[in-house]
């Protein structure tokens, strides 16, 4: 057992359920109409069944899985975008999440007025971002187009803006999911190099990625999700070969 003070990340038997609608024929939705409204024409999926893991601060946790485990739900509900349908998800320390590249992000202000939004949602104070701007956008690349709306950004740009933020609120926990995927070479390693470099100081981070060469060099530990179920957590090595295993039976 971990004393509760080393503990980044408590999840106690998440449970998170989405409700899926069907679009029905004319004549399906007719006869649910004769027969008085009954039954549902909505039906309901666990996309997480039971879930409890604990990440200890400084851990680096990689949390693998095929299309549609429950990877990308668990993030949100960490992050707090979600929130369960059953069990606990706590956190201690600032928490930063790159989920969905842009998210958080005002269309039609432009990137330095986004610079001081997303900065405070992320918890700065605006005299923390006035001394950190220069870097953001140093680091960032967007040079000239800070000034633009953001609207007018390629997804790239997004993903430039929205990662230099989030690195310089100087987080102790990042959730970062696939969107480096959308990044262009030299800031892929430029991103990867700052993540190894948050996780050489002890931050404590939590990747989801496909990309299972890369996750194994930055990440110590997998966690292995499988239809909503953490079926394997151990060793990032054993845990990415576990999960090419499943993929070749799938
Ligand atoms: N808002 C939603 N409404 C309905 N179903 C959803 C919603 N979000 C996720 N799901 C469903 O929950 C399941 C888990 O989705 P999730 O995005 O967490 O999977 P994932 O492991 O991240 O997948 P991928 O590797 O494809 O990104 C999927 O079946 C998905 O269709």
């Amino acid at each position: 057992m971990f004393q509760t003070d080393e503990l980044a990340i408590t999840c106690v038997g998440i449970r998170k359920q989405f409700v899926l609608r069907h679009t029905r024929s004319l004549k399906e939705a007719l006869v649910w109409f004769i027969r008085g409204r009954k039954g549902d024409l909505s039906r309901k999926f666990d996309a997480l069944k039971d879930v409890s893991l604990d990440v200890r601060h400084g851990e680096t946790v990689a949390l693998l899985g095929l299309n549609g485990s429950g990877k990308s739900t668990l993030l949100k509900l960490i992050s707090g975008v979600l929130q369960p349908d059953g069990g606990t998800v706590l956190t201690r320390g600032r928490v930063a999440g790159l989920i969905e590249v842009g998210a958080g992000f005002h269309h039609d202000l432009s990137g330095r007025d986004n610079v001081y939004l997303n900065g405070a949602i992320l918890g700065m104070t605006e005299r923390e971002i006035d001394e950190k701007f220069a870097s953001i956008v140093e680091f960032s690349e967007i040079g000239e187009f800070i000034d633009t709306e953001v609207k007018f950004y390629s997804s790239g740009m997004y993903l430039r803006l929205a990662f230099s933020i989030a690195v310089h609120t100087d987080p102790e926990v990042f959730l970062i999911d696939e969107i480096l995927a959308v990044g262009d070479e030299p800031f892929q390693r430029k991103c990867i190099a700052k993540i190894k470099e948050l996780a050489g100081k002890g931050k404590t981070l939590f990747v989801v990625s496909h990309d299972l060469d890369l996750v194994a060099t930055i990440c110590e530990r997998g966690v292995l999700l499988e239809h909503g179920h953490v079926v394997m957590d151990g060793e990032v090595h054993e845990v990415v070969a576990e999960l090419r295993q499943r993929s070749k039976a799938a």
